[in-house]
């Protein structure tokens, strides 16, 4: 099932125009990740989908009811504001006990409720932005650079909690990520933006696409290599270069 298309959109940041004949399809179940360099209109495309950014030509449609579920890059709260995570996750809306319970378990959060907010870690904040995101069983989970801050351990064990989320919950997710080794290799596809698509597909095909190259450098292919290598203990005879890492 489609659950966002949008057909050669273009969306201006003031007079600039930032997104230049974007087109693509989300569906129910899928990990979609957005790469691409500074500037290069990440956080617009996603507030495009969002529908806080209206393009000035090209169409978005999304499905009729689509609930989305949003995780900004950071939240700055107050760290002196006493508030507990129960509290937190139900403003601005009361929530149930039972759906605040199932949101922390599927953060990995499960019994924090009563711990103030300003005592989390950072990759525990992380997660209950990730909770507050789940809380309205969202069919589209959007994470704007969600491991901004985490260390590489912390970063893939937080994509590794979104292919679980994905996989129990059966909701599509796209987000944008800096992390290019990890997340090449925990999503379905790839979109490397420019302003404008420069190439798509499968993470493999994605890394070892000339524009992709010529924007990151060769090295992700041989540390994707090497993290599928780890992750599914099979021996694949993969084209490895480590030793051309930017
Ligand atoms: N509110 C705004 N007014 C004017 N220009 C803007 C606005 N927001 C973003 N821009 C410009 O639009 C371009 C794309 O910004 P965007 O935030 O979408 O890029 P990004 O790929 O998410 O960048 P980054 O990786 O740095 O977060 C940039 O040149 C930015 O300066």
């Amino acid at each position: 099932m489609t659950l966002v298309t949008l057909d050669q959109v273009h969306v201006l940041q003031g007079a600039r125009q930032v997104l230049d004949h974007v087109s693509l399809e989300l569906r129910r179940g899928e990990i979609v990740t957005v790469v691409g360099p500074n500037g290069s209109g990440k956080t617009t495309l996603m507030r495009t989908i969002l529908g806080a950014l209206a393009p000035v030509s090209g169409r978005v449609t999304r499905h009729p009811d689509l609930r989305i579920g949003y995780v900004p890059q950071r939240l700055s709260i107050d760290a002196t504001l006493p508030m507990n995570v129960a509290r937190f996750l139900s403003l601005p809306r009361r929530q149930s006990p039972q759906t605040v319970a199932a949101a922390l378990a599927d953060a990995d959060l499960s019994g924090m409720q009563d711990r103030p907010v300003a005592t989390l870690s950072g990759g525990q904040l992380q997660r209950l932005l990730l909770a507050r995101a789940l809380l309205d069983a969202p069919d589209l989970l959007i994470l704007d650079e969600p491991t901004t801050g985490l260390d590489q351990p912390g970063a893939a064990a937080f994509y590794r909690r979104i292919e679980a989320i994905r996989d129990t919950r059966g909701c599509a997710v796209l987000m944008v990520s800096h992390d290019l080794h990890v997340v090449m290799a925990a999503s379905d596809r790839v979109i490397c933006l420019n302003g404008h698509i420069c190439c798509h597909g499968a993470p493999e095909t994605v890394a070892s696409a000339p524009e992709y190259r010529a924007l990151f450098g060769s090295g992700t292919q041989g540390a994707l290599a090497l993290y599928k290598h780890e992750h599914s203990h099979t021996h694949h005879d993969h084209d490895h270069d480590h030793g051309s890492h930017r």
